[in-house]
């Protein structure tokens, strides 16, 4: 990261989330949220974490923590009692956002510098927040009240969701969609600066995140929940009231009745009301209770040929084994309804045009530049001279092999499930492309390279991880077969900086000079919430 571009906090980034502001009169200026009420009194110290899994959120909190703070949080001693009675209200200023999406609050005089996180709120607002639960020096609080609202908090009845504040879902519907871009701009850099510290110096600007072309009604994919009837009432046959049918509320593990998700298509939530209203027919049938599947897709027989991408009707399946059909740009995908596949259908051309653009990188030249990413995923990207072959590590049902693969000599995909892998390969077939030329494997990731011939210095990979991101095994035998060129796609930015900390130490470990970090850049597949997609490009030097 060069000088200028400096890690600063979300505040100082230019949201200007900081400075506390007179509440205008459409704002919220009271909002109580949910009300946790599983206390504990002592402090739970967390592992410190050498890999970092997706239970660690409590670990990426600490950084957060640790940068508000001001001192080495890893040298607190965990023995200190949390200095709260149970359920306390607190008066506190929000000094930061941490990449959970919550707020963190310093409170100087208690507990050494305790820090409360409290969902909800906007730095520099003063808030009422009630803490419920406590950890290594700091708490989870509930909001209770908004005292004294930024000047850029959304006006209460310009959220997006009657639900949001209660609903686990999403956490960043109080603050605009420009706010929400500076925001994951910043996790993405805050990742890299914790997780690969030790080349952070030498790595490129963080670029800003590229946006979502839609902001709602995006997500093509929804999985509510419900309980069944408590055992007494279902064998008296006793439906006393319906049951909540939706999703967690926030911070606790107790379903919130939610008849319709702005964030969703609006295919899903026609679907939703068909749905809830057949469970709650048929509850008492219900022993346990369940996770229901929507899924959207286009209405073609799966499997068959056709024609161009249907531009209106879409429909919505609720069976996990159904054959959903998808396009993204000119290219048709079949995939079982409960397999993966990207959930925000909109963004996908332009995240796929940009990881084109990154895979044909000039070799030879520094390319550093922040190209935007184009709008279509059909772009005419010209191949360098030089990568001439493509290897899709974690291809699922072979989104990025099938989209990327002109330019390319050979593409070879490997994927653990037999079942994205039979996908894949008719996606190969549906989109009308040589089987001797694009290939994918069953296969673990872990021995990706012991089946490839392609010259490493003629090939690019790109990797997809799950949110784990890579083994020990991946990148050992990366580091062994070094790829020209890398285009690493992460839904979990610390992990993907961990790997390149991983990486890079592994090729200095052997002497080697490694490889060039050409860009980093958040793609926001997830609009509202705190999550963002990260793209790095990497060319071996
Ligand atoms: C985040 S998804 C990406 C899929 C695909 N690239 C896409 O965008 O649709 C990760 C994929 O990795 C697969 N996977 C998980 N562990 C794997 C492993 N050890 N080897 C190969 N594939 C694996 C999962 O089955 C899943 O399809």
């Amino acid at each position: 990261m060069s000088e200028s571009a400096a890690p600063v906090s979300v505040a100082e980034a230019g949201l200007g989330l900081s400075a506390p502001v007179a509440a205008p009169e459409s704002v919220a200026a009271a909002t109580t949220t949910t009300n946790n009420t599983d206390t504990n009194t002592t402090a739970r110290r967390p592992k410190k974490v050498k890999k970092l899994n997706k239970k660690d959120i409590d670990e990426v909190l600490m950084h957060d923590i640790v940068e508000l703070r001001g001192h080495n949080h890893w040298d607190w001693d965990p023995k200190t009692p949390a200095p709260f009675q149970n359920f306390e209200e607190l008066e506190v200023t929000i000094g930061s956002l941490a990449q959970s999406g919550e707020g963190l609050a310093l409170l100087p005089d208690r507990g050494d510098g305790w820090v409360v996180a409290v969902p909800f709120v906007v730095p520099g607002e003063k808030v009422i927040a009630r803490v419920y639960r406590h950890n290594w020096g700091y708490s989870h609080a509930d909001l209770v009240k908004v005292i004294q609202p930024a000047e850029n908090r959304i006006a209460k009845d310009d959220i997006l969701c009657k639900y949001f504040g209660t609903c686990g879902g999403c956490q960043l519907q109080h603050i605009s969609y420009s706010d929400q871009m500076k925001f994951k701009r910043q996790v993405v850099e805050n990742a890299f600066k914790n997780y690969a510290a030790k080349y952070f110096a030498s790595l490129p600007p963080v670029d800003p995140v590229a946006q979502s072309p839609l902001q709602s009604q995006y997500r093509t994919k929804i999985t509510p929940h419900f309980e069944a009837l408590h055992p007494k009432h279902r064998a008296a046959g006793v439906v006393t009231e319906p049951v909540p049918i939706g999703f967690l509320y926030a911070g606790k593990r107790k379903i919130l009745d939610i008849e319709d998700c702005p964030i969703a298509t609006p295919i899903l939530n026609e679907g939703l009301k068909i749905m809830r209203a057949e469970v709650q027919k048929t509850i008492a049938s219900y022993k346990k209770g369940a996770t229901m599947l929507l899924r959207e897709s286009n209405p073609v027989v799966a499997g068959t040929e056709s024609e161009d991408p249907p531009k209106t009707t879409k429909i919505c399946v609720t069976d996990h084994k159904a054959s959903i059909t998808e396009w993204v740009g000119k290219f048709r995908f079949d995939y079982p309804a409960g397999s993966f596949f990207q959930n925000n259908n909109a963004i996908l051309p332009s995240l796929i045009g940009y990881v084109k653009q990154q895979l044909h990188l000039p070799l030879s030249t520094s390319a550093s530049t922040s190209s935007e990413p184009t709008t279509s995923a059909s772009t005419d990207a010209q191949p360098s001279r030089e990568i001439q072959y493509l290897v899709d590590a974690y291809c699922g049902s072979g989104l990025f092999g099938i989209t990327c693969h002109e330019g390319f000599k050979k593409v070879l995909g490997v994927e653990i499930s037999a079942a994205s892998i039979s996908c894949a390969t008719n996606n190969l077939v549906l989109n009308k492309l040589s089987t001797d030329t694009t290939a994918f494997h069953l296969d673990d990731a872990d021995k990706i390279f012991a089946h490839i011939d392609f010259p490493s210095a003629e090939t690019a990979l790109i990797i997809d991880p799950p949110r784990k991101g890579c083994s020990d095994e991946f990148l050992d035998q990366m580091a062994d077969f070094l790829p020209a060129r890398v285009v690493y796609v992460s839904c979990n930015v610390q992990t993907q900086a961990r790997d390149l900390q991983g990486l890079l130490d592994r090729c200095a470990a052997k002497g080697l000079a490694g490889y060039k970090v050409e860009a980093i850049r958040g793609f926001d597949l997830f609009p509202q919430t705190r999550h963002v997609e990260g793209v790095m490009t990497l060319t071996r030097l």
